[in-house]
């Protein structure tokens, strides 16, 4: 058992006085689905010393709304692309759930007409207003959003592929709950890693490293239907919903979590062990090889955060063979959608400088 002593002096010895343990977080899509729920956990969040709330509509009441809430994150509302820089000026984490929710019947792909454009503006703001920020995406589909918000901060000129992050914390989360469900354990303490992108085939959870480990004589059909559950959540979600939209309750509490994970890693409290999906940069270390061998230029990953953002990208592990016939199954869709995105970005724009 860990010495208790031991434990509280090494989290001590991350603590630097000097350096802030608050910060600024804006939320862009923030009188949403997502952003309602999600404002109100952010609110709560002992990390948070301001909360922007931005979004096209609604703000004013949702603003209003939470800043009764009786925690210290102060909250200010901001409508319209003529505050989004005030929203954004000072923030230390950007988190995105702006744009349109699939409705029965649609892929997260139908979703790109609108919501790259959403999601390209919005980074063209962060660059001139926050371009040290961490930004986290949710917009779908994310396997093409995140490489169009990288586009725009590297043509600015400031991007840091370890402070981008497309947000894939919804499938480890769903993950828990049903190996929860399956194996009679707490979620809180189960673990499934799921890698690679957000959509159907791409997310892959690596059931094999499951712990606690799914029960030895489940049979390889139970398996793959479990695999299969958690691939097609969000679609179960739609449907259920029936035109009312995608999961919103279950998203806020997944990027609360991934909030709560950047924050801490920013205060100094690392490192910090999350999936996320990011760009590979050959300087990340080994554990980027199994996406680099496969010519992955983005792919959610284990990694840890640090002050820096993402200090290391941990090795995926050992694939049973189940998950190495669905990781070789995703490679052409996770380009296509990688791909899409890189093109569409470098059609806009080139942003203004930051300011
Ligand atoms: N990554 C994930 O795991 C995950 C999970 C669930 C949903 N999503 C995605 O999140 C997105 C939002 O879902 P939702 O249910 O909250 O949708 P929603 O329609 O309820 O809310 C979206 C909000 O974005 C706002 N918005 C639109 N354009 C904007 C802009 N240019 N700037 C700022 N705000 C803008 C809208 O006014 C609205 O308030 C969808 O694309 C959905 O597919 C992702
Ligand atoms: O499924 C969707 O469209 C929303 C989200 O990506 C999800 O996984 O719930």
């Amino acid at each position: 058992m860990a010495d208790p002593l031991n434990r509280i002096q090494k989290i001590a010895s991350h603590l630097d006085p000097a350096k802030p343990r608050k910060f600024k977080v804006a939320l862009l899509g923030a009188a949403g689905g997502i952003g309602q729920p999600l404002s109100m956990l952010l609110k709560m969040s002992p990390y948070v010393s301001d909360l922007a709330l931005y979004d096209v509509a609604n703000t004013p009441g949702v603003a209003a709304d939470v800043s009764h809430m009786s925690t210290a994150a102060r909250v200010r509302g901001y409508l319209g692309p003529d505050q989004l820089g005030a929203a954004l000026a000072g923030a230390a984490l950007v988190i995105i759930p702006a744009g349109v929710p699939r409705k029965p019947g649609m892929t997260r792909d139908d979703l790109f007409n609108i919501n790259a454009g959403i999601v390209r503006g919005l980074a063209e703001g962060v660059a001139r207003h926050c371009p040290g920020a961490w930004v986290a995406i949710i917009s779908n589909p994310v396997n093409s959003t995140v490489p169009i918000a990288a586009e725009v901060l590297q043509k600015a000129g400031v991007l840091n592929p370890a402070k981008l992050f497309g947000v894939t914390t919804l499938d480890v989360v769903r993950a828990e709950a049903f190996v929860g469900e399956l194996t009679g354990t707490d979620p809180r303490d189960v673990h499934v890693p799921v890698v690679g992108g957000h959509a159907g085939v791409t997310i892959l959870p690596l059931l094999s490293q499951a712990r606690p480990p799914l029960p030895a004589g489940m049979s390889a059909e139970a398996r793959k239907a479990l695999m299969g559950r958690i691939q097609d959540a969000g679609t179960e979600v739609v449907q259920a919903k029936a035109g009312a939209g995608s999961a919103t309750l279950s998203m806020a509490y997944a990027a609360a979590r991934f909030a709560d994970s950047c924050l801490r890693a920013m205060a100094g409290e690392g490192p910090v062990a999350e999936y996320a999906y990011i760009r590979h940069p050959p300087r990340l270390g080994s554990g980027a090889s199994a996406a680099v061998a496969a010519d992955l230029p983005y792919f959610s990953s284990p990694v840890r955060l640090g002050r820096l953002g993402v200090e290391e990208v941990l090795p995926l592990g050992p694939l049973d063979a189940m998950e190495a016939e669905n990781f070789a199954a995703m490679k052409a869709e996770l380009l296509g959608s990688i791909q899409k995105g890189v093109e569409f970005a470098a059609k806009g724009p080139a942003p203004a400088p930051a300011k």
